[in-house]
């Protein structure tokens, strides 16, 4: 008897976090047939040979949902196998820059907030971005406070 360690299909994922001018994040409903079919996600697709992730991500937004898009700062890069699959997902921050999304490759979207996220059911892979996400706010709340402090104690110095 044979044995063959049946090595799972590798896709190499550019994913797009994109904000709009009310703070507000885009996810769209993957269709219900079809793998992770349902499930919600924050939109991307497969780097292309000679493509970088920048690239691929601007070009898979116009693609999926009509729109023209800023990538911005890399947020995570999560390697992920599921039973049947691998994915490795870079993510980057990117912004609304023209346009009105629609559906062109998915079944829904919609613009929600960083704490509505938890309402939706995403792939296994997600929690990683999402816990990404919400550190990284953190982080930009620490920063603002420590700007607004040092503005006081400038002001109160003098
Ligand atoms: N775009 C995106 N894909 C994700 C997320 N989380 C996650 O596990 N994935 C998985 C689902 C898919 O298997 C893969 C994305 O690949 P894809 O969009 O190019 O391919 P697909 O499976 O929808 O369809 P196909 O083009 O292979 O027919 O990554 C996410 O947040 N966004
Ligand atoms: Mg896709």
């Amino acid at each position: 008897m044979s044995e063959t360690s049946a090595v799972p299909p590798h896709k190499i994922i550019g994913v797009a976090v994109i904000w709009n001018d009310q703070e507000q994040i885009l996810i769209d409903r993957r269709r219900p047939e079809g793998v992770m079919g349902g499930l919600w996600e924050f939109p991307g697709g497969k780097i292309e040979p000679g493509e970088t992730v920048e690239e691929c991500i601007q070009r898979e937004i116009y693609e999926e949902l009509g729109i023209e898009i800023e990538v911005r700062e890399h947020l995570i890069t999560i390697d992920h196998t599921y039973t049947h699959l691998r994915v490795t997902l870079t993510v980057h921050q990117c912004c609304l820059l023209t346009g009105i999304p629609q559906p062109l490759e998915c079944d829904e979207i919609r613009w929600v907030n960083l704490d509505e996220l938890e309402e939706f059911a995403f792939p296994q892979a997600n929690s990683q971005i999402i816990s990404a996400l919400k550190g990284s706010r953190r982080v930009g709340e620490a920063r603002e406070a420590g700007e607004a402090e040092e503005i006081k104690l400038l002001t109160t110095d003098n």
